[in-house]
């Protein structure tokens, strides 16, 4: 594998190159670079398309140009600063007496009782055995200050419900299934113990070794995007680097990525196929595997590749998420991992009241016409609409 060095890359036109493949060319200026497409990296100088071109740091970049400011501001950074000690959250919740205990770190020690009320206040359900109780502050659970910088940076102050049961439960190394509402703070109650374990594990033992440590995968790539940029803003400074592996971005780039050493790889169950199948990626180190909208990841089609995907790692940690769970979802996770702990924040499975559920059953080929006649039906179409379809090019057929 030939990898031009940083001065090569500085010259003008750079090609570069992946074992046999030729991959697209970077680009010299920021001008050349296109705009980004809804959902697609940015550069986080110029704001156009961005890529992972420089392997010094985890930000998307467009071009050699705006690479150059990145380092520049990297080596300033680099310099000490002093810091201000992170805003610590307390317990304040005047219905919790809880018993300090006596460490700097802030964590706190519930009764059982305690730990049943506070998860009836708080809706949580937990159905398992050895389920930590919810931590009330992030600062709770002997996170480097690094971290907590970063959680506090993203704007978190305190964790969300599903964040307080879910964080220190994926942190005791059990396997979870959890289902909380959508926009409840799913991503980041499966994130921030991911890039707590991967960080600790780099720092403590095997500094040296580049395979990777976890593996998010969801079912579309505008997700992964998502789920990728907050990992790298919760693992920002620490020993934490992720990999993007989604259809519509070159290949080769994905894999040398992988090949410099990430921690995390972000990914849609296709392309890590493509990838498992045509290259040699050592997954035997993924010790946790987290899987985002578990109800459409385990729909047929999808399934089937999961499990793939699974079975190529060594019994991992799996941290299943999903707004909804099902009995099938249930019995397919308990194929995954013994002892999974099933923690459910609100009143999932129930549809909301407001909204009125009518299934059609129509074959496949008459799906359009059905739905076109609902959209032309006078009784029916009340604008606005939304449609949701299940990838980007049925969302094109029907414009
Ligand atoms: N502790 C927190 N404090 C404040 N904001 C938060 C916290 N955790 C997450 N958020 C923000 O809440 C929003 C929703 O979070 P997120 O996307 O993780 O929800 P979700 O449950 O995964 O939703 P979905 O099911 O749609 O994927 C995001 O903008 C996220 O940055």
């Amino acid at each position: 594998m030939e990898h031009p060095s940083n001065d090569d890359q500085c010259k003008s036109s750079v090609v570069v190159t992946y074992g046999n493949q030729v991959t697209d060319k970077v680009k010299e200026r920021s001008r050349d670079q296109r705009e980004p497409l809804p959902g697609e990296p940015k550069c986080v100088i110029c704001n156009r398309y961005g890529e992972y071109i420089c392997d010094q740091t985890d930000d998307d970049i467009c071009s050699l140009e705006c690479k150059q400011t990145v380092l520049c501001r990297v080596a300033n950074t680099q310099l000490p600063v002093n810091l201000p000690p992170p805003k610590r959250l307390t317990a304040t919740d005047e219905c919790f007496y809880v018993r300090d205990s006596g460490s700097q770190s802030g964590s706190v020690f519930f009764s059982s009782d305690q730990t049943e009320l506070l998860r009836s206040r708080l809706e949580i359900h937990v159905k398992g055995d050895l389920v930590p109780p919810p931590i009330l502050s992030f600062s709770s659970c002997n996170f480097p200050q690094k971290l907590l910088q970063n959680i506090e940076a993203a704007g978190f102050e305190m964790p969300t419900p599903v964040q307080m049961q879910a964080i220190p439960a994926a942190l005791s190394g059990k396997s979870l299934l959890v289902s909380a509402e959508t926009g409840s703070g799913k991503t980041a109650s499966f994130l921030v113990p991911i890039v707590y374990l991967c960080a600790n594990f780099r720092f403590e033992q095997f500094r040296d070794r580049k395979k990777p440590l976890a593996m998010v995968l969801t079912p579309t790539r505008e997700l992964c995007i998502q789920v990728e940029e907050q990992a790298k803003l919760l693992g920002k400074g620490l020993p934490f680097k992720t990999a993007l592996v989604v259809g519509g971005d070159a290949m080769a780039r994905q894999l040398h990525r992988i090949q410099q050493g990430v921690e995390l790889i972000v990914g849609t169950p296709g392309r890590l196929i493509d990838l498992l199948t045509k290259n040699d990626i050592q997954l035997g180190d993924v010790k946790i595997f987290a899987l985002d909208e578990v109800d459409c990841m385990f729909q047929r089609g999808f399934r089937d590749q999961v499990m793939q995907i699974f079975r190529a790692l060594s019994q991992p940690q799996v941290l299943l998420y999903s707004a909804t769970v099902s009995q099938d979802i249930e019995n397919m996770v308990s194929s995954m991992a013994k002892d999974v702990a099933v923690v459910s924040v609100g009143k999932p499975n129930r549809p909301n009241k407001v909204v009125k559920q009518l299934p059609i059953w129509v074959e496949s080929k008459q799906k359009k016409q059905k739905l076109f006649d609902i959209l032309m039906s006078k009784q029916h179409f009340m604008p606005p609409v939304v449609v949701y379809v299940g990838s980007r090019l049925g969302g094109r057929s029907l414009i």
